[in-house]
C-alpha cells in the first residue's frame, strides 16, 4: 500500500497518464477520422445534457462513443506500426489494415443505431432536460460535463500540436 502511493510510484502514474493523453492528442491532430467521430460524440454527449434521457441510456451511449474512440486510436497504432515495418505492399499488412478498419467502421454503425434509439421519440417534440435532474444524484451534469471538458482539453492540445506541426503524421 505504502509503496502505491509513494512519490516515485505518482509520478510514474501521473507520467503515464501524460502519455496517453498526448496518444489521444496526437491521434486527434493527425486522423480526419478521429476528428469526425469527435466531434460527432461532443454533439451526442452535449444533446445528452439538454435532453431528457435516463441514466441507463446515457451510459449506452458513452460506452458506445468510447468504443468508436478507443477502436478509433487502436486502428491508428496498428496504421503505424505497419507502416513502421513495410512501407512495400503486402498482403498481411493490407489484412492487419483492412481488419481495423473493419472495427472502427462496426463500432461507428453501433454507434448510429445506439444514437437513433435512445434519441427518436426525443427530438420531436425535444424533451427537455430539467436543471433539477443534472444537479441530483448521480450527478449526471458533472459525469457528461466533465467528458465534455476532457474532449476540449484533448482538442485544444491536438491544435497545439498541429501548429507545431513537428512528428506529426497526418493521413486519412
Ligand atoms: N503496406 C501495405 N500493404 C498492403 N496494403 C496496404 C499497405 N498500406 C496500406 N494498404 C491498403 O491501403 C488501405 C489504406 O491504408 P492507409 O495506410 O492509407 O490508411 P488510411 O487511408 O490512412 O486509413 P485511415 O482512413 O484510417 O486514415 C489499407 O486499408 C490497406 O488496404
Amino acid at each position: 500500500m505504502h509503496s502505491v502511493l509513494s512519490g516515485e510510484a505518482m509520478k510514474g502514474l501521473v507520467r503515464s497518464f501524460r502519455y496517453a493523453f498526448n496518444g489521444m492528442a496526437y491521434a486527434l491532430a493527425t486522423q480526419r477520422n478521429m476528428r469526425v467521430h469527435f466531434l460527432a460524440a461532443f454533439v451526442v454527449i452535449f444533446l445528452c445534457t439538454v435532453i431528457s434521457i435516463n441514466v441507463l441510456q446515457i451510459t449506452t451511449v458513452l460506452f458506445s462513443i468510447a468504443l468508436v474512440i478507443t477502436l478509433e486510436m487502436v486502428n491508428t497504432a496498428i496504421e503505424h506500426v505497419v507502416d513502421m515495418v513495410t512501407s512495400e505492399f503486402h498482403p498481411l499488412a493490407k489484412v492487419a489494415k483492412d481488419v481495423a478498419a473493419a472495427a472502427v467502421l462496426i463500432a461507428a454503425a453501433n454507434a448510429v443505431a445506439v444514437a437513433y434509439l435512445v434519441f427518436y421519440d426525443k427530438l420531436n417534440p425535444i424533451h427537455w432536460r430539467t436543471l433539477r435532474t443534472l444537479l441530483q444524484p448521480p450527478f449526471i451534469g458533472v459525469v457528461l460535463i466533465g467528458v465534455l471538458c476532457l474532449m476540449v482539453a484533448v482538442s485544444g492540445y491536438a491544435v497545439h500540436l498541429r501548429l507545431r506541426g513537428k512528428d506529426v503524421h497526418t493521413s486519412g
